[in-house]
């Protein structure tokens, strides 16, 4: 375990990534790469460089990508793991996490999560503010669960995925790779084809 931790991306998700892995009290050193070269500071911590130099700092830091867009942050992520990167998960120390939860790689938690036992959360996945993911979830990697959305139990979210702010998907089903479901939607059956999904129930746009 390393004592540093630099985050690729400044902005918003990359503020809250930071602070969150500044309340995990686990790095003595903590500091951005960001493609804006007019950003030197963020949240109070140094932008030392741009993310095409990361490959300088894999001996020193783990490394997170605090990228919000899910294929920009799956692209950055591969790159990293070509390079044998050092990638660390997070998780907020207000968040629950139950038994036989499996978290991959490069994956945050924020604040006033539940995550529920025998869920597997895969890598590069944003579970977002005060989110729930019930018992026996399989959530893919580069997923976003937006603040406040809840999925009850037994739920499978395919690859790159992203689940609007407050939206809610019941039990037993699956959502398909590449889906967008918009805020407030919510999902009660299977969502086999990748695409934009709005409404209550959901349909697609
Ligand atoms: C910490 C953070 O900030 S995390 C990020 C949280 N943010 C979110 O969760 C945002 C989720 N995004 C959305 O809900 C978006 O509206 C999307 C992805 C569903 C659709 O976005 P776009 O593809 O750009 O669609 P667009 O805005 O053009 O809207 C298309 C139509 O759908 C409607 N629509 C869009 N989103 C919604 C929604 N959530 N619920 C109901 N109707 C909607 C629009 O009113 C529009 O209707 P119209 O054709 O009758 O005028």
């Amino acid at each position: 375990m390393k004592s540093k931790l630099l985050i690729i991306g400044a902005s918003g998700h990359g503020k809250v990534v930071a602070d969150i892995a500044m309340k995990m009290n686990r790095w003595q050193c903590i500091v951005f790469l960001d493609d804006d070269e007019s950003i030197e500071t963020s949240i109070g911590i140094d932008v030392i460089g741009t993310s095409d130099k990361v490959y300088e700092y894999l001996e020193e830091y783990e490394i997170f990508v605090g990228i919000g867009n899910n294929a920009t942050r799956q692209k950055v992520y591969e790159r990293l793991v070509t390079l044998n990167a050092d990638i660390p998960v997070l998780i907020h120390p207000n968040a629950v996490v139950g038994e036989k939860v499996k978290i991959e790689n490069g994956t945050v938690v924020m604040a006033g999560v539940v995550i529920n036992s025998c869920t597997k959360v895969g890598k590069g996945c944003i579970i977002n503010t005060g989110s729930s993911i019930d018992h026996d979830n399989y959530i893919e990697d580069y997923v976003h669960i937006s603040p406040g959305a809840h999925l009850a139990g037994a739920v499978k979210v395919g690859n790159r995925s992203w689940l609007g702010i407050g939206s809610i998907v019941s039990n037993n089903l699956n959502i398909s790779s590449d889906c967008k479901i918009g805020a407030g939607a919510v999902v009660i059956s299977d969502i086999t084809e990748a695409g934009t999904y709005i409404g209550v129930p959901v349909r697609r746009i």
